[in-house]
This record gives C-alpha cells, sequence and structure tokens, in this order.
C-alpha cells in the first residue's frame, strides 16, 4: 500500500470522483442483495400459498430494481472512468515535467524503452485499478459484509458452517498475492527491456542495416521475447496453482451449504425459500472470493507499475537552481566566462578534465582544439551546468554557475551540437524552437545567416516542409546549417559551436563563418573544432591533451611554438607549409586531431 500512499497526491485531490463511483457502486451491490429476498417471498410468500395475484407487482419490482442496479452500474464506470483518465492525466504531466527536470547524469545511463514503457504500459495498469479496480476491491469486501450480514439474519448457525472454508480461501489469497506480486514486477522489467529493444533498433536501423546485423537484432529480440514468455509462463503456473484451491474451497461452500440447509428444510427449521435465498447469496460471498484472483491480479499489476512510476517521479535530480538563485536579466549579461582550477570526473571515472583555467572576457572568441576523449565537449558541459563542478568553479559575470538558476544560465547560451536533433515538425518550428514571438523575418534571416536559405527555399514546402524526428531527407550538412540557425535565433550572450560545422564542406564552412563574424560580434564564443580553419581566428586557442591543457594563445602565437597545434596544422595544411616555420620542424608524429 505503500506505493499508493505515495501517489495520493494525484488521486485524492480527485476524491468526489473516487466516493461518487464507490457509493454508486455500493448501491448497485446493495440492489443485488434484494433478489435473494425477492426470490425467498416469491417461493415463500406466492407459490407456496398460490397467491399468484402478487407476480405482477414482483415482476415490476425486479424490473424497478434491475433498472436502478444498472444505472448506478453505469454511474460507478462513469465515475470510476473519470477518475482513472484524470489521475493517469495527471501523472503523465508529471513525470513528462519530472523527464525534463532530470539532469544529464541520468539520461547518461536512461534507457527510452524503459522510460516509454513506464509512461505508457504502467500508466494504464494505474489507471484500471484506480478507476476500476479499488473501486471493485472494495466492494468484494462489502459484498461479503452485506451478504454475510444478511446470511446471519436468516440463520447464524447455518452461515457460520458454510462460510468456514472462508477463512481458508482469504489465506490462500493472500499467498497468491505475495507470489504473484514479484512475478509481475519481473513481467513489467521483461516488457520494458521489449520495448528497449524495438526503440533501439528503429533508432539505429542505419547502423543496424549497414552491417547487416538483422538476425543478431532478431535473435537478441528473441532472447528477450523468450524471457517475456518465461515470465508469463512463470506467473501463469503461479496462477494455476493457487486458483483451483480457491475455487475448491469457494465451491465446498455451496456443498456444506447444500447439504446443511437442505437438512435444515427437510427438519422444518428453515423454510425452502430461504434456503433458495441463502443459496443465492452465498454467490454473493463466493463469487468475489473467486473473483479475487483476477482483483488480486490487477491490484498487484497496479502496485508494480506504481512502484516502477513513482521511481521515476522520486529519482533524485542531481542539477537543480538552489534556492534563492540568482536570475540574470538577459539585457544586462555580459557573457564574461571564467574557469577556475576546474578538475571534473564523471561518475566512476577518472578526470575528464584537470585544473582548467580559461579566462572568457565578453565578446571574446575561445577555440578548444585537442585530439578526442581530451575534453572539449566536456568544458561546454560545464558551462552549460550539465553537470556540477566539485573542485573549482565556473563563473558567468562573476557568479557561480551553481548560484545561478539553471533556466536563467541556459537561456544565456546557445550551443550547435556535432549532431543535430530535428523535431517531426516544420523546418520554421525546427528553427524557432520554443521561442516565443519570433517572426518570419527573423527565422528567414537567421536561416540566411547560416547558408541555409537556398536550399530551404528549394524544398516542396520550403520553411513548412515537414522533417522526420531524426531529420530524414536531409544532410548532415543541411542539418547542422539548420541547426545554427537555431542558435542564432536565441540571440544568445554565449555562443557554443560544438564541431559545429564539420558536417559541410569547406566552402560551405568559409560562407557560414562569415555569417558567424557577423553573429559572433558581441557574443562570448566557445568553438570546438577539429579543423584549424574553423578556430585559427580565435582570441585565444586552447590546446588540449587528455584533459590537460598543453597550449593556449593566439593561432599566429601557437604556430610559431613546436608542439601539438602546429603538429597538426602541418597536417592539415600539408601542401601549403607557412613560411615561417622553422624547417627543422619535428617529424609529423602524431596529430591531436584524430
Ligand atoms: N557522459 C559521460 N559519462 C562518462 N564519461 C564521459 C561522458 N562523456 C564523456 N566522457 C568521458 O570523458 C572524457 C572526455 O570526453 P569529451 O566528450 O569531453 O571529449 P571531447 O574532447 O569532446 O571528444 P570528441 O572530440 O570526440 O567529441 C572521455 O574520456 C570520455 O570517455
Amino acid at each position: 500500500m505503500d506505493v499508493f500512499r505515495q501517489l495520493k497526491r494525484f488521486y485524492w485531490v480527485e476524491r468526489r470522483y473516487l466516493l461518487s463511483s464507490i457509493i454508486c457502486l455500493m448501491f448497485a451491490t446493495a440492489l443485488g442483495l434484494v433478489y435473494p429476498n425477492l426470490l425467498r417471498y416469491l417461493i415463500d410468500d406466492v407459490i407456496k400459498p398460490k397467491d399468484f395475484d402478487k407476480v405482477p407487482m414482483l415482476a415490476l419490482a425486479v424490473v424497478g430494481v434491475v433498472s436502478l442496479k444498472g444505472f448506478m452500474q453505469f454511474l460507478h464506470g462513469f465515475f470510476g472512468g473519470r477518475l482513472g483518465n484524470r489521475v493517469t492525466f495527471r501523472l503523465r504531466n508529471a513525470c513528462y515535467e519530472k523527464l525534463q527536470t532530470l539532469s544529464f547524469q541520468y539520461y547518461d545511463k536512461a534507457k527510452t524503452g524503459d522510460l516509454m514503457s513506464r509512461l505508457t504500459a504502467d500508466l494504464e495498469a494505474i489507471r484500471q485499478f484506480i478507476g476500476f479496480g479499488f473501486a471493485q476491491l472494495l466492494n468484494v469486501g462489502l459484498m461479503i459484509l452485506f451478504g454475510g450480514a444478511m446470511m446471519l439474519s436468516i440463520d447464524w448457525k447455518l452461515t457460520l458452517i458454510t462460510l468456514v472454508t472462508i477463512p481458508f480461501l482469504a489465506f490462500t489469497a493472500i499467498r497468491f498475492e505475495k507470489r504473484i506480486h514479484p512475478a509481475f514486477r519481473e513481467m513489467r522489467q521483461a516488457m520494458s527491456n521489449l520495448t528497449t529493444a524495438v526503440q533501439e533498433n528503429i533508432t539505429g536501423v542505419r547502423t543496424v542495416k549497414s552491417f547487416a546485423r538483422e538476425p543478431y537484432e532478431v535473435d537478441k529480440f528473441a532472447k528477450r521475447n523468450e524471457q517475456f514468455q518465461a515470465n508469463q509462463i512463470g506467473a501463469s503456473s503461479i496462477w494455476a496453482k493457487f486458483f483451483p484451491s480457491m475455487e475448491l474451497l469457494a465451491n465446498l461452500s455451496v456443498v456444506i451449504l447444500l447439504v446443511a440447509g437442505g437438512t435444515l428444510v427437510i427438519r422444518g427449521s428453515l423454510t425452502l425459500g430461504e434456503l433458495v435465498a441463502f443459496f443465492s447469496m452465498i454467490w454473493y460471498i463466493i463469487g468475489p472470493m473467486w473473483g479475487i484472483g483476477f482483483h488480486i491480479n490487477n491490484y498487484t499489476q497496479s502496485k508494480a507499475s506504481g512502484e516502477r512510476v513513482m521511481e521515476l517521479l522520486n529519482t533524485h535530480i542531481h542539477v537543480q537552481s538552489i534556492e534563492n538563485a540568482v536570475e540574470f536579466d538577459k539585457e544586462m549579461v555580459r557573457g564574461h566566462v571564467r574557469f577556475n582550477n576546474v578538475t571534473f570526473n564523471y561518475p566512476d571515472n577518472a578526470p575528464a578534465v584537470s585544473n582548467i583555467t580559461i579566462d572568457a572576457a565578453p565578446g571574446k572568441v575561445v577555440g578548444l582544439l585537442g585530439a578526442t576523449g581530451s575534453g572539449k565537449s566536456t568544458i561546454i558541459q560545464l558551462l552549460m551546468r550539465a553537470y556540477n563542478v566539485k573542485t573549482g568553479s565556473v563563473t558567468l559575470d562573476g557568479v557561480d554557475v551553481q548560484n545561478l538558476d539553471v533556466q536563467s544560465l541556459r537561456s544565456q547560451i546557445a550551443p550547435v551540437f556535432q549532431e543535430t536533433f530535428l523535431f517531426s515538425a516544420s523546418i520554421k518550428t525546427n528553427i524557432a524552437y520554443g521561442e516565443r514571438d519570433v517572426t518570419d523575418e527573423q527565422i528567414i534571416r537567421a536561416a540566411k545567416l547560416a547558408k541555409a536559405h537556398d536550399f530551404i527555399m528549394e524544398l516542396p514546402e520550403g520553411y513548412e516542409t515537414i522533417v522526420g524526428e531524426r531529420g530524414m531527407g536531409l544532410s548532415g550538412g543541411q542539418k547542422q546549417r539548420i541547426a545554427i540557425a537555431r542558435a542564432l535565433i536565441r540571440n544568445p550572450r554565449i555562443l557554443i559551436l560544438d564541431d559545429a560545422t564539420s558536417a559541410v564542406d569547406m566552402e560551405t564552412e568559409h560562407e557560414i563563418q562569415a555569417g558567424f563574424k557577423e553573429l559572433m560580434a558581441g557574443r562570448t564564443t566557445f568553438i570546438i573544432a577539429h579543423r584549424i580553419s574553423s578556430l585559427r581566428h580565435a582570441d585565444e586557442i586552447i590546446v588540449l591533451d587528455k584533459g590537460h591543457i598543453v597550449q593556449r594563445g593566439t593561432h599566429n602565437e601557437l604556430i610559431a611554438q613546436h608542439g601539438p597545434y602546429r603538429e597538426t596544422y602541418n597536417i592539415q595544411y600539408a601542401d601549403r607549409p607557412l613560411a615561417n616555420l622553422d624547417s627543422s620542424q619535428p617529424e609529423r608524429k602524431r596529430s591531436v586531431v584524430q
């Protein structure tokens, strides 16, 4: 029940629907108890004394009871449906909001398929239980209570004898719940593994097909499917083991009633009508007991699902704004970025960057160069506070980024990453992504600066062309140009170009960079590049090796020194040796850029 206590904040606000649904079900249940009494009346007071004039009235009473009961059941379904939908609506929103606040550290390990299954199948199981299962489980108790009370009022001894098996039945039901719950939990996990396999296969379909790894994928899926099947069979065998015993115990009551009640009727201490009423009332108790397996099943599934949803909602957020965090006024931000002796390691890893000190004055351009894995992107991630720095500090205009409101910090920064993600929406929406009050003129201007306008205009529907979630139909370079336009439209104080022009040819890069000049004016810019041509105009170029700064200076200063920068330059400009390089330059051993 702990899970449902935790879920209370989602369903308690809807308690009027919960109560209405329960009350209507109680009414329907109570009306159901009128049947056995009508039967008793029919046998004892109509058939026996042959007083058949009462039959029409009795028939009308049955119609009335049936209609009212049906109406109550309808209302129960109506309120229950509303309740379930509203609760899952809130839960779905809460989960989605949580997904937005979770830090990069969480997403480093998160599995999309697993998250999808929490937001769909698990929420559905919760909806079923909160909407209907809970009221029905409560109804089981009510039916036993009402039915038992009525039976006791007719003949308490016969009631006790008849219901002697009920405690055993309850005991078996509880044991069943204990066994089936872990089985369901495993089943949910197996289901999410299946979803993950499908999702990864679709996302990585190009890799799968290019490597002709379809059989491997089929195999991988088959194994997970087998696991799911094994879990289902496991749950079915628990079911198969317990269900017959529960049914046997339930039916034993009927046998006891027939023997004991029949004897009482023969002896004349019970009327025939009372026995028939008893007989139909016992189903009032056995019926729910019989269905208890189903209700427990429903309850257990939703409990397992509730645990998975609550686990997501309770996930620790590593990066979030502190209380009274500083919020910058966009107009006032200057964009002065400093890294003060920063050392950072990803969880359970060796430091990715060590003793990093950078002073990027407002409007300056800092270039980061280094071999793959040397820590360039990590520096950018720390600036955006994707992770918390523990040693040293990163400041923006003198304020430690950890004391800044996360939204406020990130809204000053516009990044263009190596890989561009395009949403399944129009190009226009992708460029304006999330920015309100953006005019078409602004979008076109940004696209022109990013050298995207011409190819967009060649598309069948221009800016209205819908692109797929991975930007299907666009080349890598075209996607990157849209991403650049997207960054430009934000008019940021700090611009980050993380290998932003890697997918375009040299000529286009040159053109885009001409646009960048205008764009970078007055903005602090960090350029990560593998090509020296991308960052040679930077005010300071920082050369990294295994997380350490090994060289820093302007292009001309670095080119005049022996070191990895010049080696890289020599490799990239092999056919254009620089006049001022000395002839005794070291062998072109290894480029820092791989
Ligand atoms: N999310 C992460 N979790 C754990 N380790 C990471 C993570 N991201 C990067 N690393 C590790 O940190 C180190 C620096 O990586 P980083 O991405 O900063 O390098 P980079 O210089 O940007 O490389 P590239 O040029 O290939 O983009 C590498 O050893 C990498 O394996």
